[in-house]
């Protein structure tokens, strides 16, 4: 039986750490990477969605991985996306993470042409094959990616001995169930949607990654410290009160990580710059949901910590 419990618990995706020009800022990636130590979170997601992995190049998702391992001092778990829609890129970027020493990569399948399951199984044990002594975990995320992972593919992925679990970002939290019953105690399922973190947990979920967790660690590791001690009339609060601050950061005209990044620059201290184009920056009127966001986590954080 493997042991699994280096990932269970409160995964924040990482962002993209930019400087004014546009550029992946090397003190951003490390200053953000000491930031989560500080917050005491299990471990970390690099260059997913919100890691804008999409719009990153090769060489940048590179330097921030490189960042990251440097700034780390062990304590954080990191988990690499490596995913590119070539498989050769992605080997690439697999190869490279293995070499820093991550403890799992991960990826999403390939996206825009609907492939056979059997081309996506292909994609994945090859860029699986690429580091192989290193964890390996499917990313669910049909809403984007255009294909969902199915109990089949997931059964056949499961033949590969590095696959040891889904992230499931999906909608339905009956999906967690069933991911949690196929893969069996030698595998874990990743809760994905943060509006539903408390109920992914309930359904079998041992531990959460997700885009909004890093703009208020704290929240989130007590709803994991409310889990843990079976008071989920807190936990539900916590639950709504965070969905209120997600939906007011997606409200702007600015892509929510512009959003996230200004905040944390008002709360954190933390300068991350802006989003990567094609993602729209904030405009000037986006300010006020900053502050409105960045205040309301304040409050939040005063009423359950
Ligand atoms: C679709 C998407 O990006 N999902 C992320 C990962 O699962 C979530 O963590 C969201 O960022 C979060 O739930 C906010 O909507
Ligand atoms: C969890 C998430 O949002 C990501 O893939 O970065």
């Amino acid at each position: 039986m493997r042991n699994l419990e280096k990932y269970e618990g409160v995964i924040p995706a990482f962002y993209a750490c930019l400087d004014e020009n546009g550029n992946v800022d090397e003190n951003g990636v490390q200053a953000l990477t000491r930031y989560f130590i500080d917050k005491g979170v299990k471990g970390i997601y690099v260059n997913g969605s919100s890691g804008e992995c999409i719009y990153l190049t090769v060489p940048e998702r590179k330097k921030v991985l490189e960042n990251v391992m440097k700034a780390n001092d062990g304590s954080l778990t990191v988990i690499a996306h490596v995913a590119c829609n070539s498989t050769e890129e992605s080997k690439e970027l697999a190869r490279h993470a293995e070499a820093l020493g991550v403890d799992a990569i991960a990826s999403i399948p390939p996206i825009y042409f609907k492939l056979p399951e059997h081309a996506i199984a292909k994609y994945w044990n090859d860029i699986s094959d690429a580091a192989p002594n290193t964890d390996f975990i499917i990313y669910n995320i049909p809403q984007l990616a255009g294909v969902a992972l199915t109990p089949g593919l997931y059964a056949e992925m499961r033949k590969n001995p590095r696959v040891i679990g889904v992230k499931n970002s999906s909608m339905p939290v009956q999906d967690i169930q069933m991911f949690c019953a196929d893969g069996g105690e030698d595998h874990i399922v990743f809760n994905g949607p943060d509006e539903q973190f408390i109920s992914g947990r309930l359904m079998g979920a041992k531990a959460g990654i997700g885009g909004t967790y890093g703009v208020m660690p704290e929240l989130f590791l007590k709803m994991d410290e409310c889990l843990k001690n079976k008071d989920l009339e807190t936990a539900r609060a916590i639950q709504y009160d965070v969905n209120s601050i997600i939906y007011k950061m997606c409200s702007a005209h600015g892509n929510m990580y512009a959003v996230i990044k200004a905040i944390l620059k008002k709360n954190e201290g933390l300068e991350l710059g802006t989003v990567k184009a094609p993602l729209a920056p904030l405009c000037e009127a986006d300010m006020v949901i900053v502050d409105e966001a960045a205040d309301m986590i304040c409050a939040a954080k005063k009423k359950y910590l």
